[in-house]
């Protein structure tokens, strides 16, 4: 008789805990995100929301507990594994951009595929195209403006593929005209390609296209309920 396999989550975090010095600021996160859905994280200022995307990107360190990415407990991997598991499986979306000075814009945003051995100028562009900056892919970073920025940096982590994406307050620096098309280009990722959002984000508008809303708070994740504060 055929077994079914149980279905697995893309992303599990299992008692993820993140100690500076004699703080714990995350004190045993436990969550999972399917393939194809998005959930929007909120919750106060220096809750630790960034430190648990950057603890599930391997940017920094947690101090215990276990994320497991498409099945594979990353943090027990060794480092090379771990660094080529996330080149291939993540797009991450900073709260500050972190595009490179000296690389073209199409060159910002070619370069997880050129991390893979990959090159897809034809995606490139069509990333460019899909953020509003067909026009600048020549331009250099400092000719741009702070929400044009952005826009690459978004460019740069859908690029690839994904099935993984953590966004870091994404549409923080955009007017909100520009802020939809963003999070039209972040949900057509998810919606078509079937990859995996988890969004932290301040924005009503944002949260409320996600299918699960969430606060992270002392005490760890819960849901969020409908008069959950939120800012625009
Ligand atoms: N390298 C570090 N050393 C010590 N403390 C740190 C370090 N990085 C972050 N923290 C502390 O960890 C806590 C969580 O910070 P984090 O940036 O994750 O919060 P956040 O919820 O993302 O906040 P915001 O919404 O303002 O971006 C804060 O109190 C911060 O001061």
């Amino acid at each position: 008789m055929m077994r079914m396999q149980p279905t697995r989550p893309l992303l599990h975090v299992v008692g993820l805990r993140k100690r500076y010095g004699e703080r714990d600021v995350l004190a045993g996160v436990d969550f999972s995100v399917e393939a194809g859905e998005c959930v929007a994280l909120t919750g106060e200022s220096g809750v630790g929301k960034s430190t648990l995307l950057n603890c599930i990107a391997g940017l920094d360190s947690a101090s215990a507990g276990e994320v497991w990415l498409g099945g594979e407990p990353m943090l027990r991997l060794p480092e090379p594994q771990q660094a080529r598991l996330r080149r291939e499986r993540l797009g991450f979306v900073f709260q500050a951009f972190h595009v490179l000075p000296h690389l073209s814009v199409a060159d910002n945003v070619a370069l997880p595929l050129m991390l893979l051995g990959r090159s897809e100028p034809a995606r490139v562009m069509a990333m460019l195209d899909a953020v509003g900056l067909a026009d600048r892919a020549g331009s250099w970073p400092a000719e741009l403006s702070g929400g044009q920025l952005q826009r690459v940096a978004i460019a740069r982590a859908l690029v690839h593929r994904p099935p993984l994406l953590l966004a870091d307050e994404p549409t923080g620096n955009l007017d909100p005209e520009t802020a939809t098309r963003i999070l039209d280009v972040l949900w057509q990722q998810v919606r078509q390609e079937g990859a995996a959002l988890l969004l932290v984000t301040h924005s009503r508008t944002a949260a409320a296209r996600a299918d699960r809303r969430w606060i992270l708070g002392a005490e760890g994740i819960r849901a969020a309920t409908d008069g959950a504060p939120h800012a625009d």
